[in-house]
């Protein structure tokens, strides 16, 4: 891809992430802050143009000793200075409210788009092309709503200042006249000419020298957001790492990630040192290089001392907003990073969604009264196939205890009836879910109190002597005590307190048909038994679907479902009471 097209499709990727917010509902409020910031930027450059026409009249006034103008033009400049600072500060703080207006609605949009449909389930599952998506949602949008105002703003000033400082430029820099090739040539605002040649120069230089590093600064990130999640992930199951003595493997694990990283960074700051070589020599050349190309005019007493700091101050204000690029190199390789990623992720998200809406292979509705599967398939993500022409019919109030070598497909075979994996083909009569709960071996444990752990996921509130009848139901009323603590629970209970909670869940939300992934294996076998009884005594018109190894189990179901690895097929009997 050559260049132009590469800005083109950048160009089109911020166009594509900016316009939903500016055409959402909050488009009144964000166009009048743009408004308010762009009146200021205008207001700060006729700023800068009455600055410039300041400095031709007290410079003169200083060569000519003038006092009374010395001292008006003091007051003047402090006049203007003082609006200048105000201006200033109030486009700052309008740019602010608008990134801040902006990154809240941008972000509860890819929240949305995250928790929607189970895309954070799909893309953590079997996507590969997207890493951590919470670093998009949580730096990259801020990064993309402030680099995007910056740039823009940035933009327009340029485009102010360049415009009035030409104009400014071409009247007071007069004619060059010389002769060559034996002709007298005469070059009107030779100047100007002169400032864009410089900015070119520069400008062309700084792109060589740069545009490796938007590649480097994208991987960058990508390195950082790794080994931050190799630590997190360590912190989540400090326990077992404690348990199995593996700090030497995760310290592997963390020094070679952190080496990628500062090897990338190496990279980084080879490039940014080459930069600033370039980039501090070539601003501090500009502020003597309009001197040098007027002192000729000075020194023959064509303009005055106030003519040649207008001059100078005029140069360098067009050479600046030239250079815009220049300076804006880095922001701008950073800017198309964060660019890139969030454009990924939004396709990324996309394409599972599409890939939800076209599977056509699987026919699926919805009833009450029970699961039906007809020529069902079930795949892995590679289109091998796991369990095959599943045909089953689970009524209501038959329940179900599921049985299977590991990796014959029990919990692959919930998650498809639970509608949570896509690889799937056939007819499905699926069940409400707001009537179904399904319960993991390891119950989720949300951040927050007790109480709302318990609640979880539901909203409805439930007056603590019900809360407590069913925690002693559940035989971990010594919690009841705890219900408005909020800890990391996930890492306070056992398992088997997690598993008795999940308990309380079910109780809690009753809901018509439960499916336990072996959601009593860390409990004795008399827990198990004692809670299966409160599930039948308690909801007795709920019916469960458990997968469990245990034949224990047996007694509380009326069917056993076998999942046969080899032939890929699923076998149903009667159980004996
Ligand atoms: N996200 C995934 N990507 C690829 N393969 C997967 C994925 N999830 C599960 N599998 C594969 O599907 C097969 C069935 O897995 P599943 O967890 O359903 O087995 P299981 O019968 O519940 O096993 P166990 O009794 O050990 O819990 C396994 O071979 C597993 O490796």
């Amino acid at each position: 891809m050559n260049q132009f097209s590469s800005y083109y499709q950048f160009f089109s990727h911020v166009w594509i992430l900016t316009k939903s917010y500016w055409k959402s509902e909050e488009k009144k409020s964000a166009y009048a802050l743009l408004t308010g910031v762009i009146l200021l930027t205008i207001a700060i450059v006729v700023m800068l143009v009455l600055l410039n026409q300041w400095n031709n009249t007290f410079y003169t006034a200083l060569q000519e000793y003038n006092t009374t103008v010395i001292f008006n033009e003091l007051i003047h400049f402090s006049w203007l200075a003082v609006l200048y600072i105000v201006f200033s500060v109030y486009s700052f703080y309008l740019q602010q409210v608008l990134g801040l207006r902006w990154r809240k609605w941008l972000t509860a949009q890819y929240l949305d788009r995250w928790l929607t449909r189970r895309t954070y389930y799909r893309l953590q599952m079997f996507g590969t092309e997207t890493d951590n998506p919470d670093q998009r949602i949580s730096e990259d949008i801020n990064l993309f709503v402030t680099k995007t105002i910056e740039f823009t703003i940035g933009l327009i000033k340029a485009v102010c200042v360049l415009t009035a400082f030409i104009i400014i430029l071409y009247q007071i820099s007069g004619t060059l006249d010389f002769t060559f090739m034996g002709k007298v040539w005469h070059i009107p605002g030779y100047l100007v000419w002169i400032a864009i040649l410089y900015a070119a120069a520069g400008t062309w230089l700084t792109h060589r020298v740069g545009h490796r590093l938007m590649k480097l600064n994208f991987i960058q990130q990508r390195y950082e957001a790794d080994f931050r999640f190799s630590m997190m992930r360590m912190r989540e199951n400090a326990e077992s790492v404690a348990f199995y003595g593996g700090e030497k493997q995760e310290h592997h694990i963390f020094q070679r990630r952190f080496m990628i990283l500062l090897d990338n960074f190496w990279k980084i700051i080879q490039k940014k040192k080459q930069l600033i070589w370039l980039n501090s020599g070539y601003s501090q050349i500009a502020i003597i290089f309009p001197f040098i190309v007027v002192m000729p005019r000075y020194l023959t007493k064509t303009i005055s001392l106030g003519g040649l700091m207008q001059v100078a101050n005029a140069f360098s204000k067009v050479q600046e907003s030239l250079s815009y690029f220049v300076d804006m190199y880095v922001t701008l390789a950073e800017w198309k990073a964060v660019v890139d990623r969030l454009t990924g992720f939004n396709e990324h998200m996309e394409k599972i969604l599409c890939e939800e809406k076209e599977n056509k292979n699987v026919e699926q509705s919805f009833a009450d009264n029970g699961l039906e599967l007809f020529h069902f398939d079930i795949h892995l993500p590679n289109g091998v196939p796991l369990l095959e022409n599943i045909t089953l019919h689970f009524t209501a109030g038959n329940n179900i205890l599921i049985r299977g070598a590991s990796g014959s497909g029990k919990s692959t075979f919930l998650r498809a009836i639970a509608g949570i994996w896509p690889y799937v083909s056939g007819k499905i009569n699926r069940l409400p879910r707001e009537k179904t709960m399904f319960v993991p071996q390891r119950p989720y444990l949300p951040l927050g109190t007790l109480r709302q752990v318990l609640l979880y996921p539901g909203e409805t509130k439930f007056p603590d002597d019900i809360l407590v009848q069913y925690m002693s139901l559940c035989h971990i009323a010594y919690l009841s005590s705890q219900l408005d603590v909020a800890a990391d629970w996930n890492h306070v209970l056992s398992v088997g307190e997690q598993q008795r909670l999940a308990f309380v869940r079910i109780f809690l939300q009753k809901p018509s048909w439960i499916f336990l992934d072996e959601a009593t294996s860390a409990l004795d076998e008399d827990m198990e038994a004692y809670l299966y009884q409160l599930l039948q005594t308690q909801l007795p018109k709920t019916t469960f679907v458990s997968v469990g190894h245990r034949s224990t189990l047996t007694p509380f179901h009326s069917f056993i479902l076998t999942l046969h690895k080899n032939t890929r097929n699923i076998t149903m009997e009667a159980t004996e009471r």
